[in-house]
């Protein structure tokens, strides 16, 4: 079991790194990388090609100096006068050494504060582009894998800067270093770069290798943090137990580890078998460059001075040479982990919302228009040609098997996807026409997996939105709920941090989560009501008291709820029966009861499930009992 690329775009992305396109993307990717830091952090940015711009004048002026100092000291004369000749030459060494080693502790410091910005930037910039789409996204495979590598292209952001200080610095050097070369000889520079070309060329290679090593090994890694956040994590951590699994599972994660393994040695040997051949070719070049500059000598092309600042010219040229291709070749590789980053944004920005601009007010009718659905990637709708009008005052109820289609269309009610076919009206006006966010200003939202989230209960509540009322819509919404005989148990009430896990929080149950959550939806001012599932984990009384406050919640609101309790609906205005995606009986509790149709079925089920678990005892549904909340047990 792996994950898979599905479209091996990018293992030829990989294959495509070659010495021309290693140079055609460079600049590119210093552009990327300068456009990134100028986002967050302008003076840092200016600084930081000030100081390789001088330092770069500095490493010039350094060779001059040598040459200069070399001359000096070469000439015929006194020892005295020819120091003296050099002392000018000598200071311009110095001050210009000075100058850099400052320059390069400058750098750092401003480098490692852009790095871990520029990081910080792009993963914001994925949580943007993530917030902002539209919820279909998320059902094309192609998206949550390309989010994946996106991640890891934002981690490695902040490594451009360095890389791209790097290739600079080494662009300086070569540049001052070729200059002082060609003034001495014209032929040593050719000499030069075609002598240091073997290894660039198997730096480059191995750094393909590298890359696309751990492309492959991508499905693997993914495969191997799902792993461990199953077995590290609380949520599995008991049915690993029961289940036995501890064995099968570390099992699993050794074999994926020696598949990672594998590809890495693979990638390992090979990558130093091309380093060893780029060497050798390398010493090769060397050697002819070196005897070049001794011929020159030998044949007086060039004084003994113009030699020795070949040297050191050479060597600043060799080094940088080296430099550029090594750095080249990583930040060619970080560029195509950057290239995930921004491909995603790119598909980000496709998905993006782009609704129209309606602000609706809180509807009194929602209707739902020959709508058909079908997600991504599937050869079936999941409804099919269904019509049906909500009203502000009622309570409608979605019945079916599973599958059936029940929560894909409270998700449509609800504005979260946008049907493939037919429409939703808000009080006339198409869910596609509105603003999204003030559309889901007036939505209440309780689904059948709700998030536990890490904050306090109270934040849990308002989600962050608190009423002007304060605390006390809180603890209104919470009693309405159930909730409030949870948080009367809590330390400290709605201050607790429901988070065991961290930082000393509490613990709740399933059911205790459930009132939580739907505390959340009571406590929202919106016009629509949607509860899916909601009484799930619900002890009998809980469950109770929350359909007998439907029906005060349906008075200025519209609500749809979704429920496998059959018994329940009956509190329900009107009740839709789906099955396979199209509605196929609605009707009040009372006329569905008494027709021959699915819905008798479900009921018979339910019923025949109820009277076992009673053994026998008569079952009272909330509809049978008198909608006064003065009966309630309590
Ligand atoms: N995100 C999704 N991507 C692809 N298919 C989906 C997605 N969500 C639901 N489906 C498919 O759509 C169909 C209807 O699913 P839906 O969740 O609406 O059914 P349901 O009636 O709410 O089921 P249940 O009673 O089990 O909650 C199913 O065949 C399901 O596989």
């Amino acid at each position: 079991m792996r994950y898979v690329d599905l479209t091996g775009s990018r293992e030829a992305a990989g294959r495509s790194i070659r010495m021309r396109d290693m140079a055609r993307r460079l600049p590119q990717l210093v552009r990327r990388s300068l456009a990134l830091a100028w986002r967050v952090d302008r003076a840092a940015t200016v600084g930081l090609l000030v100081c390789q711009a001088v330092a770069g004048v500095m490493q010039a002026l350094g060779l001059v100096a040598i040459s200069g100092t070399l001359t000096a000291l070469l000439t015929s004369g006194d020892v005295y006068h020819r120091l003296l000749q050099a002392w000018p030459s000598v200071a311009l060494l110095a001050g210009a050494s000075g100058v850099r080693a400052l320059l390069g502790i400058v750098v750092s410091w401003l480098s490692s504060r852009l790095g871990p910005l520029m990081s910080r930037e792009a993963e914001l910039m994925l949580l943007t582009g993530c917030a902002e789409v539209e919820l279909c996204a998320y059902d094309e495979p192609d998206f949550n894998r390309d989010r994946e590598a996106a991640d890891r292209g934002a981690q490695v952001t902040g490594d451009l800067i360095d890389e791209g200080q790097d290739l600079i610095a080494s662009s300086a050097s070569f540049l001052a270093g070729a200059v002082v070369l060609a003034g001495v000889h014209w032929v040593l520079l050719p000499l030069l770069v075609a002598a240091s070309l073997p290894q660039a060329l198997a730096q480059v290679s191995a750094a393909r290798v590298r890359y696309l090593a751990n492309l492959r090994s991508n499905g693997d890694n993914r495969m191997l943090s799902v792993l461990r956040w199953h077995i590290y994590t609380k949520e599995a951590a008991d049915q690993i137990r029961a289940g036995t699994m501890a064995a099968f599972l570390s099992g699993r994660y050794r074999q994926t580890v020696a598949r990672i393994n594998r590809e890495d040695r693979a990638a390992a040997d090979k990558g130093a078998r091309m380093s060893l051949v780029g060497a050798l070719c390398g010493g090769l070049g060397s050697a002819v460059v070196w005897a070049a500059v001794v011929w020159l000598l030998a044949t007086s092309r060039i004084s003994v001075g113009h030699a020795g600042t070949a040297v050191f010219a050479l060597q600043t040229v060799g080094q940088s040479v080296r430099g550029l291709v090594a750095v080249g070749a990583r930040a060619v590789r970080t560029g195509l982990y950057m290239d995930d980053w921004s491909g995603f944004l790119d598909k980000a920005g496709g998905f993006r919302m782009r609704r129209g601009t309606h602000r609706p007010e809180p509807p009194t009718t929602i209707e739902i228009k020959s709508v058909s659905h079908r997600y991504a990637g599937k050869d079936r709708n999941a409804l099919t040609n269904v019509s049906l009008t909500l009203r502000r005052g009622e309570v409608t109820a979605l019945v079916g098997f599973n599958g059936s289609g029940k929560s894909t269309l409270s998700k449509l009610v609800s504005g979260l996807y946008l049907p493939t076919d037919g429409l939703v009206l808000w009080d006339g006006t198409p869910t596609s026409d509105a603003d999204p966010q003030a559309l889901w200003q007036q939505v209440a939202l309780v689904p059948q997996e709700y998030a536990h989230w890490p904050l306090t209960v109270r934040e849990n509540i308002t989600l962050g939105q608190p009423s002007p009322r304060g605390d006390v819509a809180v603890r209104e919404a919470c009693e309405a709920a159930g909730a409030d005989e949870v948080i009367e148990k809590l330390g400290a009430g709605l201050d607790t941090l429901l988070a065991r896990e961290w930082l000393n929080g509490e613990e709740l149950s399933g059911g205790q989560w459930q009132r939580i959550a739907l505390g959340r939806a009571f406590f929202r001012e919106a016009g629509l009501l949607v509860l899916d599932e909601p009484t799930a984990n619900l002890d009998p009384r809980a469950e109770y008291r929350i359909f007998q406050r439907l029906r005060d919640l349906a008075r200025d609101r519209v609500v749809l709820l979704v429920t496998h309790r059959i018994t329940n609906v009956a509190v329900a205005d009107r009740i839709v029966v789906l099955d396979e995606g199209r509605v196929v009986q609605q009707g009040t509790y009372q006329e569905l009861a008494a027709q021959e149709g699915l819905f008798q079925q479900l009921l018979s089920y339910q019923v025949t499930s109820d009277t076992a678990q009673t053994d026998g005892e008569q079952h009272e549904t909330p509809a049978q009992r008198p909608r006064s909340a003065s009966r309630l047990p309590r």
